[in-house]
């Protein structure tokens, strides 16, 4: 649930104009600038979604075509975010002399420009150099449990998971937001970390899906060859190869075209940072999946 309110008349023309040429510079320039913006996004959005601090729940999160900020703010549960975010509100506006009282609209509002005005400051002038977002990148054959260790990840970690996008109808077992999210538009590129055109259709994820501690990403090696080389530098990426027995994986019901496809494939231990044997138990991947996972968000 996710809630906008238009503040662009609230905002001091002075910072929207420093908005404005910092965005375009950003533009101007290279991925690290871009980065920064995007890093500072993804570390508040993370911690609006994980956490219920007032100066989280809102940001210059949207911009309109003028480069003009729109606040955004994010909740789990609006009405208890609601509560929790009044009380935080009389909390930091009662200081001194104020007078404790209701929380009108009024004050809500500039309460919030406040705090917007804060974040944009820090978004100029960062302190210290942005670490980079992690990415942790699974990759593996047809069937070998990728979609299992994700999702596990992302159900029992709270991992951000990326599912990706795609042009291409689902079939009749795909749900939406799990298995892809289905969409009929393709964003410009300078939007989108990875991007595949199979048989007519596009595949793609956006760069605003990357936030919070390590993002989880199943992907293809060729996938992972495009985002090294593009993103590289701007992304710390990690590897996680997964493999399963052949006759394992036929035995769950991959059909023999895609075994077949596999063996062409070049799945090189050497070339990833962890690799996991998936031929035990379920529960033998997810504790090696969540191991590693929280070796890498705590790298
Ligand atoms: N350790 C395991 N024990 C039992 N079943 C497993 C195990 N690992 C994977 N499977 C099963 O194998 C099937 C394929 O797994 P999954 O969909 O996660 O693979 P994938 O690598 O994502 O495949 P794809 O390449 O098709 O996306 C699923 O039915 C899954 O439940």
């Amino acid at each position: 649930m996710s809630f906008l309110i238009d503040i662009r008349e609230e905002l001091d023309g002075q910072v929207q104009e420093q908005l404005r040429k910092f965005r375009l510079e950003c533009a101007g320039t290279s991925y690290r600038g871009w980065y920064r913006i995007q890093a500072a996004i993804a570390k508040a959005r993370d911690l609006t979604i994980y956490h219920d601090k007032i100066e989280n729940f809102i940001m210059p999160n949207l911009f309109d075509e003028n480069g003009d900020a729109i606040a955004w703010y994010h909740w789990r549960d609006p009405q208890q975010v609601q509560v929790n975010m009044i009380k935080r509100n009389l909390q930091i506006s009662s200081k001194g002399s104020r007078k404790r009282g209701r929380v009108t609209p009024t004050r809500l509002k500039m309460l919030m420009k406040e705090i917007l005005n804060y974040r944009i400051e820090q978004y100029l002038n960062p302190q210290t150099d942005m670490e980079k977002l992690k990415i942790m990148c699974i990759v593996g054959g047809s069937g070998c449990g990728k979609t299992l260790a994700s999702l596990h990840l992302k159900y029992h970690k709270e991992a951000n998971v990326i599912c990706s996008f795609t042009t291409r109808p689902p079939r009749p077992t795909e749900v939406e937001g799990r298995d892809h999210h289905f969409i009929d538009i393709v964003p410009d590129k300078t939007e989108l970390i990875a991007y595949a055109h199979f048989g007519g259709y596009y595949y793609y994820a956006t760069k605003w899906q990357v936030f919070g501690p390590c993002t989880v990403y199943v992907i293809d090696e060729k996938g992972l060859e495009n985002l090294r080389n593009d993103f590289g530098e701007v992304y710390d990426i990690h590897t996680v190869l997964i493999k399963r027995d052949k006759a394992l994986r036929r035995k769950s019901g991959i059909d023999e075209t895609r075994l077949r496809r596999d063996e062409r494939r070049n799945l090189n231990d050497e070339d990833y940072d962890y690799v996991i044997v998936n031929n035990g138990k379920k529960a033998e991947l997810f504790k090696e999946i969540e191991r590693i996972y929280e070796e890498i968000k705590n790298k």
